[in-house]
């Protein structure tokens, strides 16, 4: 069996290796040639699975995205010939949940502000979403949800789009991309919308670029700096509007995903998936793939501050480094002046290759030595409180 896969997907060869032969590609250039006589197809999100890419494969018996979006299958497509396919729901949920509560540290800190006053909506409740509101609730922050899709069917309190831009000082974004229908998300956040925001909010969008009108957001922001950003997505991956970088306070290459937990769970789903469409037993398990952290104790005499509490985020990952790194990048693409291909070829997506994957939060064990309470710090996912 022949099992071709994005070459940024980890863990493929102790998950897949004994199945048969793997070949790894890059995903954003990968051929319908060099799909042709695959039996098992593993993408992540930067490849576009339609009929143009398997035109020429008439044996593949599975497609995989070891991702949580699936804007780039073309399931129709899929189902019209039987080919089984699956994604990995909630795989890097957690990821994106820390990664966004950690910016929202960064931004407190940066302007002297305190997250724990704020009122933060979250703007699409599914898994990123509640992710996120499970972070900022341990936290005792007050969260909002907007979410028409599931207000219905979903016991949580829901509020209104206009209602939750009238009410909350940060927003995050956390809807899937979708272009047509009732609640189609391309360009959610459009000049007038982007117009509306309250004094001072802070808007967060880590689930695809085109639910913000990119262009629209640099008119807006020239005019508005109250407005802080922050951007995980981007308008027109892997090439980003580079003009618009600098009215983003902490600027990413969809890396928000990305811890090693994340990675490790979307590649071990699709392990899960193939072994029930091969009819085959699942003998490999997840926690044996992951190494231990690099400190796995700390410590703590009390309840931490929220500056303390962004040391602590810190320890476990530090995003002014990726933020750093993106700048200079895309300081280095402008000056050569080739925006086209250049952030491809030579930036957003080699840093994304590179990227060295962040634990999670529940890597690190947190040990009270005091009286305080702080098992609060076990709801925002540490592991270890208080023993
Ligand atoms: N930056 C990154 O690294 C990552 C980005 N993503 C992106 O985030 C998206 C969301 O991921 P999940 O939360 O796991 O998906 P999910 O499917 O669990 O949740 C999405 C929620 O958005 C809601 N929704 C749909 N249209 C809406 C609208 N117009 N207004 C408000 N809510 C709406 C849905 O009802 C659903 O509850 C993914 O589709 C993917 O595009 C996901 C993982 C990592
Ligand atoms: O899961 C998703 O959806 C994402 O956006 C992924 O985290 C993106 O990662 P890649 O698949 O592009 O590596």
């Amino acid at each position: 069996m022949k099992i071709l896969a994005d070459e940024n997907m980890p863990y493929v060869q102790q998950l897949f290796g004994d199945l048969g032969t793997i070949e790894t590609v890059n995903g954003r250039e990968l051929t319908p040639e060099q799909a042709q006589d695959a039996d098992v197809l593993l993408v992540r999100s930067v490849t576009q699975v339609n009929a143009s890419l398997l035109s020429l494969n008439k044996k593949i018996k599975f497609v995989g995205s070891a991702t949580i979006g699936t804007d780039h299958i073309d399931t129709d497509y899929l189902a019209s010939r039987d080919i089984p396919f699956s994604n990995a729901p909630g795989c890097n949920a957690t990821a994106v949940g820390e990664f966004v509560f950690i910016a929202m540290l960064e931004l407190a800190n940066r302007f002297d502000d305190s997250l724990k006053s704020k009122t933060v909506g979250i703007v699409g409740a599914g898994n990123t979403g509640s992710a996120v509101a499970k972070c900022l609730a341990a936290y005792g922050v007050n969260v909002l949800l907007h979410d028409p899709v599931i207000a219905d069917s979903d016991p949580r309190d829901f509020v209104s789009l206009d209602e939750l831009i009238h009410r909350c000082d940060v927003i995050s974004l956390h809807v899937p991309i979708t272009k047509t229908g009732e609640h189609k998300t391309w360009y959610l956040f459009d000049e007038a919308r982007l117009n509306s925001l309250k004094p001072d909010t802070w808007l967060l969008n880590c689930c695809r670029g085109e639910v913000i009108d990119n262009r629209a957001l640099i008119k807006v922001k020239q005019q508005r700096s109250d407005i802080k950003v922050v951007l995980d997505v981007w308008e027109g991956e892997p090439n980003p509007m580079l003009e618009l970088v600098p009215y983003v306070e902490l600027a990413t290459p969809h890396i928000a995903g990305y811890s090693l937990e994340g990675k490790a769970r979307g590649t071990y789903m699709l392990y899960m998936k193939l072994m029930q469409v091969l009819g085959q037993e699942a003998d490999k398990s997840m926690t044996s793939l992951l190494p231990s952290l690099w400190s796995e104790q700390l410590s703590i005499e009390s309840v931490p501050s929220e500056k303390s509490l962004l040391q602590l985020s810190r320890f476990i990952y530090d995003l002014r480094d990726d933020d750093e790194q993106f700048r200079a990048m895309i300081l280095i693409n402008s000056s050569k002046n080739k925006r086209v291909n250049c952030a491809n070829n030579n930036g957003f997506d080699l840093m994304r290759k590179n990227h060295k994957h962040r634990r999670e939060f529940s890597a690190l064990r947190v040990v009270s030595t005091g009286q305080s309470d702080v098992n609060w710090l076990s709801n925002l996912g540490f592991s270890g409180i208080g023993q």
